[in-house]
């Protein structure tokens, strides 16, 4: 299950995404927002970083106007991992090195074609499980 979350800059994005999931038949939950009227980003941030950490959700796609702003806020939960991709090469090492559990993009910085390959090698790419990113990632936690 795929965590949403998004603030007014995200909303348009957040469609086109939406679009994608349910194309290729993968189930999300929505945490909003569900209009482009301004709203705060550490609101959705938090409630797709909870559905997160407390097993609800196994990975989530958070969207602001540059992404900036919701990974910074999603990233205060302990627990959570997420990477600000702009482009593919990043959303595959996020997952490899990583182990990223969001996705953040800027709904005002990507356009629909690229945003969803990203979205795609995001969800697609398996953790490599290797002994150094797993040590890495153990000091993150510590
Ligand atoms: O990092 C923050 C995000 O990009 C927000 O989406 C952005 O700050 C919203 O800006 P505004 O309130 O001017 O639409």
């Amino acid at each position: 299950m795929i965590a949403l979350g998004c603030d007014h800059g995200g909303y348009e994005l957040k469609k086109e995404i939406v679009g994608y999931l349910d194309a290729n038949q993968i189930p999300y939950k929505d945490f909003g927002c569900d209009s482009t009227e301004a709203v705060d980003y550490p609101v959705f941030a938090k409630k797709v970083a909870k559905a997160i950490v407390e097993g609800e959700c196994d990975k989530g796609i958070l969207i602001c106007g540059t992404g900036i702003g919701i990974s910074i806020a999603a990233n205060k939960v302990k627990g959570i991992r997420a990477a600000l991709c702009h482009d593919v090469f990043s959303a595959e090492a996020t997952r490899l090195h990583n182990n990223a559990n969001i996705l953040a993009m800027g709904g005002r910085v990507v356009g629909p074609g690229l945003a969803i390959k990203i979205v795609d090698t995001f969800l697609n790419t398996e953790f490599s499980g290797d002994e150094r990113h797993i040590c890495r990632i153990s000091q993150i936690e510590e």
